[in-house]
């Protein structure tokens, strides 16, 4: 049955696949017609950045996914080996004055949505995931990584310090004293010590794989009455999204004190510099 403006048929695994009416470039959603999964994909080259206009577009397909009746979502990347690089740098380094506000409003939505989404959430992790790529991956329900890549909270590592609600995903998935100690240290994990530390729930030797593990998470709650699941869900993360929706404004203000601090922008300048240099070699 055709949910919504169809585009395109692209076979699966799973069945027969259509991609959705994402008139955005940076994600699309697909929608398995078997099991009801929608696949929301990042496809921003190099790295998969969170720039203003991936936020956007993650923004406006999980509203989508949100209102298509989907089972499920599961959220990866098109890039063979990075998830997300975390915030776009260039958008916090020597920052236009507009946008820069457009870009944390626009962050704080999509964690809004994500992490208070109505449906089962998964993160098939098929690459790197530093940083806010790791605040995507925690805001989800359960998270399925592959091999060699790297996942963690590094913000102090760059002389900035994550925000209330960047802990409170990282802390609805680890013990608190291992989430203290990890964000004290801006430790990234090996995804096998992030298996063993219960970072993430498991690991897939191919995104195919990882997507099948994510789809059968969700596949748990197909004899769950999907009200009673999505108001359970809702009332345990209440706390943390109503935290945020109460010191929105507050919370931007703070950014842009932080982010703007001459110390802070030198800091940032110096890591800019260091990825390029990296990059060159
Ligand atoms: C009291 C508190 C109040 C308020 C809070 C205040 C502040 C909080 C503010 C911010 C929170 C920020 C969280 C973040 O997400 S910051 C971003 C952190 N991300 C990283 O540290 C990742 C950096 N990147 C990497 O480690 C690697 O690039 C990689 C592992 C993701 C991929 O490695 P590769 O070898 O495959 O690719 P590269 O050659 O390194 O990169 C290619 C290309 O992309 C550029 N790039 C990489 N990452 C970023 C990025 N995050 N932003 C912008 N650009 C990035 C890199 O420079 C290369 O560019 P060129 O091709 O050289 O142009």
């Amino acid at each position: 049955m055709m949910r919504s403006k169809v585009l395109s048929l692209v076979p699966r695994a799973t069945g027969v696949c259509r991609h959705m009416s994402t008139a955005t470039k940076l994600t699309t959603v697909a929608v398995d017609d078997k099991t009801g999964i929608a696949t929301l994909t990042m496809n921003r080259p190099p790295v998969n950045g969170l720039n203003l206009d991936l936020l956007r577009d993650l923004n406006q397909s999980i509203g989508e996914v949100e209102g298509n009746k989907s089972r499920g979502l599961i959220l990866t990347s098109s890039n063979p080996t990075i998830f997300s690089a975390g915030l776009d740098i260039l958008e916090m380094y020597k920052p236009d004055k507009d946008r820069i506000r457009e870009f944390w409003t626009a962050l704080q939505d999509v964690w809004l949505a994500l992490y208070g989404s109505s449906v089962p959430t998964a993160a098939a992790i098929n690459g790197h995931s530093p940083a806010g790529g790791c605040l995507l991956a925690t805001s989800c329900e359960y998270r399925v990584m592959l091999p060699k890549f790297t996942i963690g909270l590094n913000e102090t590592k760059l002389g900035i310090v994550a925000p209330k609600w960047f802990m409170s995903s990282f802390l609805s998935v680890l013990p608190r004293r291992e989430a203290e100690r990890a964000l004290n240290q801006g430790r990234m994990f090996t995804t096998e010590e992030a298996l063993s530390i219960g970072l993430i729930d498991e690991v897939a030797i191919s995104k195919e794989q990882a997507l099948d593990k994510c789809a059968q998470f969700i596949g748990t709650f197909a004899k769950v009455n999907p009200l009673a699941r999505s108001l359970t869900k809702q009332q345990l993360r209440a706390v943390e999204l109503q935290q945020l929706e109460n010191e929105r404004a507050q919370d931007l203000e703070r950014f842009l004190f932080f982010v703007n601090q001459p110390s802070v922008q030198k800091g940032l300048g110096i890591y800019l510099e260091s990825l390029k240099k990296k990059a060159k070699n």
